[in-house]
């Protein structure tokens, strides 16, 4: 067990900055309040506020949280919401304008990485003076410099001065040489982006051992996977307030919905359809052979939804192919979703899907009707009953499945000229409706062996291909 004293402990933090909107204001705000407090000594003047020839600007307003040893705060925000002055507080490159920042232990800091290498050096001088600024020992360095090397992974590279070396290889060595000096708090600002995929790899699973031999670790990213996936907790910046701070997927979904306009701007903005009045249903061929009794279902009042209170998830279950109430299936079985929404707003395109996420958190599967492009009006009224039926083969590990369901929209302009835009870009125009982050719970258990081998694959996917064989008699004398 860690310690339970915080490593880190900001209360009621600010920083401004001063905004001069010409270079020659800079100047008057340094000389000409001084001038006017002399004339008033003087009595040449009235004494009365000298004049400002600058904007406050607030980068962080009354932020306050704690980091432990042991655990890995996220640190998320739209771009300029005030990260990255955050961070250069704690690493102590920034001061504060108020509150208090205590920070206790060896940083890391993987924020500029490698601004403290000199070019004309080699990579083996580097390290050495490197590590030395950070706080180890000459004897320290020579007991880690293989390490070090070989977690850097650049080759001969090593003996050749830096300023030769390209932008990925410089990484690689600062950040070999800073996972290396015993941080008790690492700091990392998407240095991790860089790199290839095995780099990557390494770099978390390095980052993971430091969080498990106790060191505190705070990360700003703008990829939610990997705050949710690796962060316990996580502050929601805007504007530099701190909007939330807490379990990390809440902190991500509410990151999601700040990049949501406001619903009734979209429907306002949309054209009317003459479908908006009639109410959705099912294709009849569907509806018929699987819309479950109503005694099957749960009742979705009982669990937690978040929404925009557009629209409440009224009941939802998961069944078999016949129909059955199911929660344990054999590896490969189809699982299927049924669940309801009701709307008590119009919507644009409804997006409705389903993600199955691990024991580990880590989402395996989320897929809807935007991902399967199922046909839908382009508008559904107030007082629609949108219901959904997803069905997903359960090609995954042995183990169990949290699902969460969720019912969100698009607007019919983007959603018809998706092929132009980008992930981001499409991202950005979908609105969440209702989503309920912890629905249920499936099993996915060994496979009857009349079936088949009792796995349909090993590892966390099954992933579509195919094999085959070529066998040809070969002599053997
Ligand atoms: N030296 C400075 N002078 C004036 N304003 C600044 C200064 N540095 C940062 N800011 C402003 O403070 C706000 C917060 O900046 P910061 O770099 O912390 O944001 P961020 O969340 O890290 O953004 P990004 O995701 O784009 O890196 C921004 O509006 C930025 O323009």
């Amino acid at each position: 067990m860690y310690s339970d004293k915080a490593v880190i402990d900001v209360k009621n933090l600010s920083k401004r900055y001063d905004i001069y909107d010409h270079p020659r204001d800079r100047l008057r705000q340094l000389v000409i309040p001084r001038l006017h407090g002399l004339a008033g000594r003087l009595k040449l003047a009235k004494p009365e506020n000298p004049p400002t020839y600058h904007r406050e600007f607030w980068a962080l307003r009354d932020i306050s949280f704690q980091v432990k040893p042991g655990e890995t705060l996220g640190i998320i925000g739209r771009n300029g919401s005030g990260k990255s002055t955050l961070l250069q507080i704690l690493a102590g490159t920034l001061s504060p304008t108020s509150g208090d920042v205590k920070v206790d232990g060896r940083i890391a800091a993987l924020l500029e990485l490698g601004s403290g290498f000199n070019p004309e050096f080699s990579g083996r001088d580097n390290v050495f003076l490197n590590a030395r600024i950070l706080g180890l020992s000459q004897r320290q360095i020579e007991e880690r410099y293989d390490r070090i090397v070989e977690f850097a992974d650049i080759g001969d590279f090593i003996e050749q001065p830096v300023k030769s070396y390209s932008s990925g290889m410089f990484v690689r060595l600062a950040f070999a040489v800073q996972a290396h000096i015993d941080a008790s708090i690492v700091i990392i600002d998407e240095a991790l982006a860089v790199g290839d995929v095995f780099f990557r790899q390494k770099c978390y699973a390095r980052l993971e051992a430091l969080r498990d031999s106790g060191a505190a670790i705070l990360l700003v990213s703008h990829a939610m996977t990997d705050i949710e996936q690796f962060c316990d907790r996580a502050i929601l910046l805007d504007h530099g307030e701190a909007l939330f701070v807490g379990e990390s997927t809440e902190a991500a979904k509410r990151y999601y919905q700040l990049h949501q306009p406001k619903l009734a701007e979209r429907i306002g903005a949309a054209p009317v359809d003459a479908s908006i009045t009639r109410p959705v249903t099912l294709p009849s061929a569907t509806r018929a052979d699987f819309w479950p009794e109503d005694t099957a279902f749960v009742n979705a009042e009982s669990v937690n939804q978040v929404g925009n209170g557009s629209a409440r998830c009224t009941r939802y279950g998961v069944f078999d192919t016949s129909g059955n109430r199911c929660a344990s299936f054999a590896q490969g079985e189809t699982a299927v979703f049924c669940y309801e929404f009701l709307l008590s707003d119009p919507i644009a395109i409804p997006l409705a899907g389903v993600v199955l996420q691990n024991e580990r958190g880590i989402n395996v599967h989320g897929k809807g009707s935007l991902e399967y492009s199922t046909k839908t009006p382009q508008h559904l009224p107030a007082g629609t009953l949108v219901r959904c039926r997803q069905s997903v083969e359960l090609k995954l590990e042995l183990g169990e499945y949290s699902f969460e369901l969720g019912l969100a929209t698009i607007d019919a302009k983007t959603y018809h000229e998706m092929a132009n835009f980008n992930h981001e870009r499409i991202f950005s125009h979908i609105s969440r409706v209702c989503h309920l982050p912890k629905a249920g719970v499936i099993a996915v258990g060994w496979r009857r062996v009349h079936d088949g081998a009792p796995l349909t694959h090993h590892g966390v996917a099954d992933l579509p291909g195919a094999f085959e064989y070529a066998f040809d008699a070969v002599a053997t004398e």
